[in-house]
């Protein structure tokens, strides 16, 4: 391996750049020489929104996630209260940031989508993105260190957000009992799809087109962020078996047919359970379900036109509502990739107790 001292982008140069080898260098410029060292050590593939997605830690990501996880893992410290959410991209993320944060909220800002005090509810003018942090996309990134300690007594419990597999997580997270971890899970099938729209959105035009043969190919091969996918669900799923307290596998599918018993599934887990007025009424829930949905959400002002600070300058809410449906891949996928993709599942979940509705 060349010298740290000889390091720089140009050993991702050649004489004739790809529109790959470009968009590359000018991802690398932003790296620390510690992490472009590291890259030349880890296997690399073409990437979906990125030009290569490197193997990491056993998962795929792309250069500057690496860089913000290592941070992330070097400085984090949990606090016994903290509250982790935990997706694989495309899952429900940004539903389960409006979810919590209504939830555990809801004293300080009544949901309530028809009363006076809850004009003011921060779901209204922020994007959930905004409103619960990505460790690895806002709080770690560009080499940030955060100073975590000082976060505001009213927001306790802390509640951040992450991409990263379970075994990847910052040790004191795993290591404590008290730290809870929400998963949210959604069906495969739906998450290529998602996902393989999102990143044609945000791919530089300079690249070349991405197809969903392509993306099909590559994701049942466990070449997508943060993936193998079957590899992010599971590592949540067994740690959910071994320790319910600690983490809770929520389904997207789930939330979708009934969202009421869902809720009060983790207003309980979060240590925020409804009371007996509140189950017996059932308003607040019902107010916090309506104001967290992809309906409501996607018409707001903020998400139709704002932009979020948690990704690039760009980016605009907008993108992070699509359909919001359960089964859009049947619009998408042929039988052939419907038959591979169903006997991967089988193959990689058989066993687990795992199991998705994909309708
Ligand atoms: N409130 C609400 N309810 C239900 N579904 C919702 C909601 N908000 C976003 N969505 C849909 O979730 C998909 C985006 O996933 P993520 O939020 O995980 O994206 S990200 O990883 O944070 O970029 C994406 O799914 P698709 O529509 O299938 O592409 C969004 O439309």
């Amino acid at each position: 391996m060349p010298s740290s001292a000889t390091i720089t982008t140009t050993h991702f140069t050649k004489h004739h750049q790809s529109a790959e080898e470009k968009e590359e260098e000018e991802e690398l410029k932003l790296l620390s020489q510690e992490c472009k060292e590291l890259l030349l050590s880890l296997p690399k593939e073409k990437g979906w929104r990125t030009p290569f997605l490197y193997q990491f830690q056993g998962f795929w990501c792309q250069p500057k996630e690496i860089q913000s996880i290592i941070s992330f893992q070097k400085h984090f410290k949990s606090r016994e209260s903290d509250v982790i959410l935990a997706t694989i991209p495309k899952s429900g993320t940004t539903w389960l940031k409006a979810l919590v944060f209504a939830i555990i909220n809801r004293r300080r800002f009544p949901p309530a989508t028809t009363s006076d005090t809850s004009r003011n509810h921060p779901l209204l003018t922020s994007n959930p993105h905004d409103l619960v942090p990505f460790l690895e996309y806002k709080l770690y990134a560009n080499n940030q260190v955060p100073d975590l300690s000082k976060f505001p007594d009213d927001d306790e419990p802390r509640t951040f957000a992450t991409h990263v597999p379970y075994p990847s997580l910052e040790e004191s997270i795993k290591k404590s009992e008290s730290v809870k971890i929400v998963y949210l899970c959604r069906n495969p099938f739906d998450t290529l799809i998602s996902s393989w729209h999102f990143m044609k959105i945000l791919r530089p035009e300079s690249l070349p087109q991405f197809s969903l043969e392509e993306a099909f190919k590559m994701y049942c091969n466990g070449i997508v962020g943060f993936g193998p996918f079957w590899e992010h669900m599971l590592g949540y799923w067994n740690e959910s078996l071994k320790r319910p307290e600690k983490v809770l596998f929520l389904k997207y599918e789930d939330i979708k047919e009934d969202v009421v018993s869902n809720l009060k599934e983790l207003a309980s887990f979060l240590g925020f359970p409804f009371s007996v007025e509140e189950e017996r009424e059932g308003v607040v829930i019902q107010e916090i379900a309506k104001l967290c949905s992809f309906d409501k959400l996607k018409e707001l002002e903020v998400n139709k036109y704002g932009k979020a600070m948690t990704f690039s300058k760009h980016f605009e809410n907008k993108h992070l509502f699509r359909k919001g449906e359960v089964g859009d891949w049947v619009n998408y996928l042929n039988p052939l990739m419907v038959k591979q993709l169903s006997q991967l599942m089988e193959e990689k979940f058989m066993g687990s107790g795992l199991s998705f509705k994909l309708l």
